[in-house]
């Protein structure tokens, strides 16, 4: 029987044994074979599972249409027990021993051995046709296979890749796939397969496929780098547009060749399962689409393993993971590993990590949990295992006392106790700032009463919401560098909404600067005044002594001077200020102040006053920005518009960590570039911005953010002449301070493989100071020695500012090549000015991209400056 099978296809029937025994005959075969007959809807391979002994091979040449349509079949035996779950429905069946390998139920251990045909003395038949085939010979040369250490698996060896002969050109098979290969030397028919010892606990049953150059189609193999393509689960095989369907055939398990078919998923790409099959939306009906995804997130070799799912130690049975799997609130993105849960609490995480999830408490799986599960090293127990830094942190910032290292006794709703004590002692998640620090710190927090992402698949419960992995930005800087002008920017931009108590508090903000920058304006009238009024007195000791006895009239005390009623509103507005009480004043809504404050205005006093507002050092330059329209800020009903709110000044009083969501919305440049920005619509990223202060001394809690995926390092470049005071009252220059505090940051054991993008900021005002100020003033830019010509600014011929701002980079990138080997990425930003924000934003995700990717996108020029291809002479 094989023997006439191989006469009909010679080529292409790699896995039909010589044995004719009855036990192959019964073997259930997938047979793949492309369809060349009358048009159909479109040509795909036709997956046809049947028996040896069912194959029509009466007279393969007359039997018809069907055969005769078909080119290529390629014949396979469907192994049942390819997920470690399944049950065989044959004797010839795969054990997998405790030790994770997969041998024969006999207990031969399997060769690699030849998939072709098997002459008796066990070399191959290769048909001469093939033979000119150089990657096919070499697959077939059973000297070219080789053992791993397991002896189970055997590697195709030269290309690695299984080549067909091609028929006409156009009708490979798909051929990528390293076939497993099939020993028969006790009639059963086994399957070897590389080990991938990388993923925890689990023997990989997945083939190994030779990795092409990027964009390469893995059936045409043609390259196609900015061509959207669609990804076997099983062996990451990526197939273009023509090739797809050819390739993935009828896909009754999902998006997998035909050859990986039967085979366990890819763990890594488990969270991609059922999403985004773009390519196929494009070949197919909306319905094939949704039932092929269906295939791809419910059939039953796709599932997890329950053996290779281990919580508190514990390996699951089927109906525990059932369980779990179907509790109200299940973990997401289960794959196989080691858990720790927490019963009382519901706090889920990965063996030796920070919870990552609350779901449902009391669930009958795994054993208890461990005091080191989480690798936590703070003392600080909750429900008997040691909680981790960031765990604490949380704790702190929820108000929970944490001294003496207490062991707390924390349920599912968050309501905590001291262990020995009767009394509830509060709930951890009433404070919304919890919230926010368990946002930015990614621990969970309890799922709410309804998880809209939760839909109900063929009666299963299954959590369908595509599980957006977040991109982390960390946006820090030295004191007034911009961040949080940056970060208001930002949302800005992205459209993330103020939330009424920010705008409140915004508001707030904005009048009490006001009355700050009012108190300003008002001490430098008195000044001005009692100035004049020395003046005067000058003139009239010298007037009086004069020889001539004229006297020049000019009076200016009346300038400066106020009516009774400004003087009155002015004396009660500094003393408020002194006394800090501005809040109590504003609060009390009923009070109008705009009246007062519009008479004040349009004295002539505080208007010659406000025309000196370059003499008063205490009045910030944004002052003039919001004194423009002191009147409609002071009135109760005022409401800060989007600009007002990128100008104020701090974003609320407790301005120390901050966090917000976003998406990039798509650009123009995005659409015409890369597929790749097209997808990122949809994904989210996370800028927190948090303050050094709050990092605390040598940034130690900065393994808070340990997840981060790049930082963004602030630096105020007007920085370079102004000095701030530290707790001692020394003066340190703040562009030392902020290269100290960037040095701490980037030689942190925590963010040793951290991307860094280096955000140079305050770019106008930059503009303006190098004029006046030299930048040597600052010792580290002593060599910064620019020849500036005269002639007009150009790419060619950059400003003095621009030079600086080229210098300054280098400088920082030098610093952080010289501390971590590793190239720091540079942006140009004016944190008002919302395109370069956006740039530099959409920089950051470049970077981020590239390592994911591997390989840059498209060139810099349309990326931020790149510093690299500037001079500093
Ligand atoms: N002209 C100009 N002003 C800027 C720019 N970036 C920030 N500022 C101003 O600089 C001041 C400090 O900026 P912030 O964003 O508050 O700085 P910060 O990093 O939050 O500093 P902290 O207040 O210490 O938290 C504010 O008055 C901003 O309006 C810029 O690019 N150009
Ligand atoms: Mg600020």
């Amino acid at each position: 029987m094989a023997g006439l099978l191989k006469k009909l296809w010679p080529a292409a029937v790699p896995a039909i044994p010589e044995n004719d025994d009855e036990e192959i005959f019964n073997t259930e075969y997938s047979i793949a074979m492309e369809y060349q007959g009358p048009p159909v809807t479109y040509a795909i391979p036709q997956i046809v599972p049947v028996k040896i002994s069912q194959i029509p091979i009466a007279s393969p040449v007359s039997s018809g249409t069907f055969l005769n349509n078909l080119s290529f079949p390629i014949i396979q035996p469907i192994v049942k027990s390819k997920t470690l779950n399944q049950k065989s429905s044959k004797e010839s069946v795969d054990r997998i021993e405790s030790s994770g390998k997969l041998a024969c139920e006999n207990g031969y251990e399997s060769k690699p051995k030849l998939s072709h045909g098997i002459g008796s003395s066990g070399t191959l038949e290769v048909p001469d046709d093939d033979k000119e085939d150089g990657g096919f010979q070499d697959y077939m040369n059973p000297t070219n296979w080789e053992s791993t250490e397991s002896g189970l698996s055997s590697r195709v060896p030269s290309s690695e890749v299984f080549s067909c002969r091609e028929d006409d050109g156009n009708d490979e098979i798909p051929h990528h796939v390293k076939r497993p290969s099939v020993t028969f030397e006790s009639n059963e028919v086994v399957v070897h397969e590389e080990l991938d010892e990388s993923e925890e606990g689990s023997v990989s049953m997945r083939p190994k496929i030779e990795r092409l150059k990027k964009g390469v189609c893995y059936r045409c193999h043609r390259r196609k780098r900015f061509v959207e393509k669609e990804v076997c689960i099983v062996c990451g095989a990526k197939f273009c547009y023509d090739c797809v369907l050819r390739a993935m055939g009828s896909m009754p398990e999902g998006r997998k060749c035909v050859t990986c078919i039967g085979y366990r998923i890819d763990e890594t790409r488990r969270g991609k399962l059922g999403k985004g099959p773009r390519l196929l939306k494009r070949l197919l009906t909306d319905l094939e689409v949704k039932n092929i995804m269906n295939s791809e997130i419910l059939c039953e070799v796709n599932q997890v393993p329950p053996e290779l799912v281990f919580v508190n130690g514990e390996a699951l049975r089927q109906d525990q993971l059932f369980k779990l799997q179907n509790c109200k609130n299940p973990p997401k993105k289960l794959r196989p590993g080691h858990y720790w849960y927490d019963k009382v609490s519901g706090f889920w995480g990965k063996e030796g990590q920070k919870p990552s999830q609350i779901i449902t408490c009391q669930l009958d799986v795994g054993g208890h949990v461990k005091r080191n599960a989480s690798n936590g090293n703070t003392k600080v127990l909750i429900n008997n295992r040691e909680i981790t830094k960031e765990e604490l942190w949380m704790l702190k910032s929820a108000g929970v006392p944490c001294e003496g290292k207490p062991h707390f006794w924390v349920s599912e709703d968050g309501t905590y106790q001291e262990e020995g004590q009767k009394n509830e002692k509060g709930k951890i998640w009433d404070k919304t700032r919890t919230k926010l620090v368990c946002a930015v710190l990614s621990l969970p927090v309890p799922p709410g009463t309804e998880n809209p992402s939760r839909k109900e698949v063929n009666g299963e419960i299954r959590d369908n919401l595509a599980q957006k992995s977040i991109h982390k930005f960390l946006l820090v800087g030295y004191d007034k560098s911009g961040t949080s002008t940056i970060y208001k920017q930002a949302k800005i931009l992205y459209g993330i909404p103020f939330s009424e108590d920010e705008r409140q508090n915004i508001k707030f903000l904005i009048q009490r600067n006001l009355f700050g920058y009012l108190g300003v304006l008002l001490e430098g009238r008195e000044r001005f005044e009692e100035e004049s009024l020395l003046e005067k007195r000058k003139r009239c000791a010298v007037d009086k002594s004069g020889p001539s006895g004229d006297t020049i009239q000019i009076d200016d005390t009346t300038i400066y001077s106020v009516g009774t009623r400004v003087r009155a509103f002015s004396d009660w507005l500094l003393q408020v200020l002194l006394s800090d009480n501005l809040e109590a004043v504003f609060s009390s809504a009923s009070c109008e102040y705009a009246s007062f404050i519009e008479e004040m205005w349009k004295d002539a006093a505080i208007q010659a006053t406000y025309n000196r507002r370059n003499e008063l050092q205490m009045l910030p330059r944004v002052a003039t920005y919001f004194l423009d329209q002191a009147v409609e800020i002071s009135r109760t009903d005022y409401k800060p518009s989007d600009m007002d709110i990128l100008y104020a000044d701090g974003i609320t009083s407790s301005n120390s960590l901050t966090c917000m969501e976003f998406s990039f919305p798509k650009s123009t440049q995005d659409d015409t570039l890369d597929p790749h920005y097209q997808r990122d619509s949809s994904l989210r990223y996370q800028l927190i911005r948090v303050h050094p202060r709050s990092l605390g001394e040598h940034c130690k809690w900065l393994d808070m953010f340990e997840d981060t995926d790049i930082v963004l390092f602030c630096v105020s470049m007007t920085d370079y002449d102004e000095y701030s005071a530290d707790c001692n009252g020394v003066l340190t220059n703040k562009m030392l301070a902020s290269k100290h505090l960037f040095e701490s940051m980037v030689t942190h054991p925590t963010f040793e493989n951290k991307n860094f993008l280096l955000i140079l900021n305050k770019f106008d005002l930059l503009e303006e100071k190098i004029e006046q100020v030299p930048l040597s003033q600052c010792e580290w830019f002593s060599d910064f020695k620019p020849i500036v010509s005269q002639n007009r600014h150009n790419s060619t011929n950059p400003s003095l500012a621009q030079r600086a701002f080229h210098y300054i980079g280098m400088k920082f990138k030098t610093l952080f090549n010289s501390l971590t080997d590793k190239k720091l990425f540079v942006s140009l930003v004016t944190g008002l000015e919302n395109d370069t924000v956006d740039e530099a934003l959409r920089y950051a995700r470049e970077i981020i991209m590239w390592e994911e990717e591997e390989e840059p996108y498209f060139n810099n020029e349309l990326s931020s400056t790149d510093i690299e291809a500037s001079s500093t002479a």
